[in-house]
């Protein structure tokens, strides 16, 4: 892992089967440190169950996942869970924490606070860096259960830098917010990619107004296969992106910024 082109994820021919089901066939996609990779396809291609797969929260069928140089299935999940930046739109936190109450679940990667712990007075410093970095400041700070998406997903982004992973995967962290939301939020991950440039993000997003300029790769899923994977210039083409959705899609890129239109 000292190779500035250290490999952070290698998932090699890997299927993942469920009540019968082939959802991911024959996928192989290699992630490097500093890389920041889109993963795109329709409805149901087998996005999030990739991602999955990416988070050590599931096993392949077959095939081999290595994600931090840790082979899924012979490793504790658990503890590697703990190294990788999860954000998840279905976070299952049930309790009403405050903003900094949830970005501070992130040391421990824990969902509920964890009982009788005390976060040191670096991590709360760190906590309220990201929460600065990622817009949750507030000072009327809002509560779990009334906070609004957007509120929850930067709260959720900024609990999953706490331990600054090298491998951090967003799962559409645009929904729900207002265009201006989403231009910062853009702006900050395009930021943050600068001030940690080893870290490798791999985000699933429906929309090609919501990539970063900072994205260096590209992922087509359909029906569960890979289509189309390399350089994000070589694979957002209107005719890869077409064949991948089924439907003519014109693509654009000005000023590093991806559009499409039907
Ligand atoms: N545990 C499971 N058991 C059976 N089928 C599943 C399971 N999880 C997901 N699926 C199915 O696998 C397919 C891929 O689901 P997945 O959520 O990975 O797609 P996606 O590309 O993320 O979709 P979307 O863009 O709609 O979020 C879907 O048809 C889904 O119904």
């Amino acid at each position: 892992m000292n190779q500035p082109d250290a490999v952070v994820l290698g998932v090699d021919g890997v299927d993942f089967e469920r009540e019968g089901r082939l959802l991911l066939s024959g996928i192989d996609l290699t992630v490097r440190r500093g890389e920041h990779w889109a993963l795109i396809g329709p409805n149901g291609a087998g996005k999030t169950t990739l991602l999955n797969l990416c988070g050590a929260v599931t096993h392949p069928t077959r095939g081999t996942v290595h994600v931090l140089g840790k082979q899924l299935g012979r490793v504790d999940m658990r503890e590697l869970r703990g190294h990788i930046g999860y954000v998840n739109p279905r976070h299952p936190l049930q309790s009403d924490l405050t903003v900094e109450q949830i970005v501070l679940t992130g040391v421990a990667g824990s969902i509920e606070l964890v009982p009788r712990w005390n976060p040191s007075p670096e991590e709360h410093d760190r906590a309220r860096l990201l929460m600065k970095t990622l817009g949750v400041d507030v000072p009327t700070s809002p509560h779990w259960l009334t906070m609004s998406q957007g509120e929850r997903g930067r709260t959720l982004i900024a609990r999953a830098l706490m331990h600054e992973p090298p491998l951090l995967l967003l799962d559409e962290p645009s929904t729900g917010l207002d265009v201006a939301a989403r231009e910062q939020l853009l702006s900050t991950l395009d930021e943050l990619r600068i001030q940690h440039p080893e870290t490798a993000t791999v985000m699933v997003t429906h929309h090609f107004e919501e990539l970063p300029r900072s994205t260096t790769h590209a992922v087509l899923l359909r029906a569960g296969r890979v289509l189309a994977s390399g350089p994000v210039g070589d694979v957002l083409t209107s005719k890869r992106v077409s064949e991948c959705f089924d439907h003519p899609i014109r693509i654009r890129h000005r000023d590093g910024r991806w559009s499409a239109t039907a």
